[in-house]
């Protein structure tokens, strides 16, 4: 499905403007303590990443990258600093309201997509929608614009066993992003792609990242450096360099 432009028209369009600070991340550390001692996976990570940013974070096994994720989702709480995320600092938060705001403000995708096997596409995309509220065919009627937008037409009544797996991505994708949220979390979407799924996966990213979502992709896979904004390495830790740059594709 390259080339495939999104137009998001069940997204919310405003106010979501490029350039608004979405994330905030001031002096983040978070220590694991275990039987064998400490583990630092976080050290001192300062960060800010604006709407429309499409983010890709570099670095080893081990580095960091899943629980930056990890913190920025709210899913974990640092041991150290302060982390604020749409306007939110997620410190005061409980769990239960960590849970409602990415419910209306944080998409995540994983690897394996975490469809639900026994639900269809466009149940799957409507899943976080009935979980706000949404009656039934309002959340089917807009999972479907959803899926229809993301070049998944006519597949919206199968189940995940019927999809390749780059249908997969998208589906899972564009469940993380049912009801217009502004943050978009993507840990290794790729990992489990052939190389032409994985752009096609990418190129969709990054038209995502074009109206006005901030967009932060966890991978290994250096095909992203053809699409991102801006790419942060990160080695035990730390961050070691952070760049804007002029994607490509
Ligand atoms: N629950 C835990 N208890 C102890 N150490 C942990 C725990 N979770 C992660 N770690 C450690 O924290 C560090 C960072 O892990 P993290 O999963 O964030 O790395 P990553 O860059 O995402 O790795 P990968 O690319 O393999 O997914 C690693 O040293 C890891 O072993």
């Amino acid at each position: 499905m390259a080339g495939h432009r999104i137009q998001l028209e069940n997204h919310r369009r405003l106010p979501v403007r490029k350039g608004c600070s979405l994330i905030s991340l001031s002096n983040i550390t978070l220590e694991h303590h275990t039987a064998a001692g400490t583990v630092v996976a976080l050290n001192d990570i300062s960060l800010r990443i604006d709407s429309g940013e499409y983010v890709a974070l570099l670095g080893a096994s081990g580095s960091g990258k899943t629980t930056l994720l990890n913190v920025i989702g709210g899913l974990v709480l640092p041991t150290a600093g302060d982390v604020e995320v749409a306007n939110r600092e997620l410190s005061v938060l409980s769990e239960s309201e960590r849970a409602r705001l990415r419910l209306h403000e944080i998409g995540i995708v994983f690897q394996d997509n975490n469809l639900i096997a026994e639900f269809t596409a466009s149940e799957n995309v409507a899943l976080p929608l009935r979980a706000r509220g949404w009656g039934p065919r309002e959340a089917e009627a807009a999972a479907s614009q959803l899926l229809s937008e993301f070049g998944l037409d006519g597949l919206e009544r199968r189940r995940p066993v019927e999809l390749s797996g780059g249908q997969k991505q998208r589906v899972g994708i564009a469940r993380g992003l049912a009801g217009g949220r502004q943050i978009l979390l993507a840990d290794e979407p790729t990992g489990a792609l052939d190389s032409v799924s994985s752009r096609s996966v990418f190129e969709l990213l990054q038209n995502i990242a074009g109206q006005g979502v901030a967009v932060i992709v966890a991978t290994h896979d250096p095909i992203i450096m053809n699409y991102a904004s801006r790419v942060i390495s990160i080695r035990d830790g730390s961050i070691m360099e952070d760049t804007v740059r002029v994607a490509r594709s």
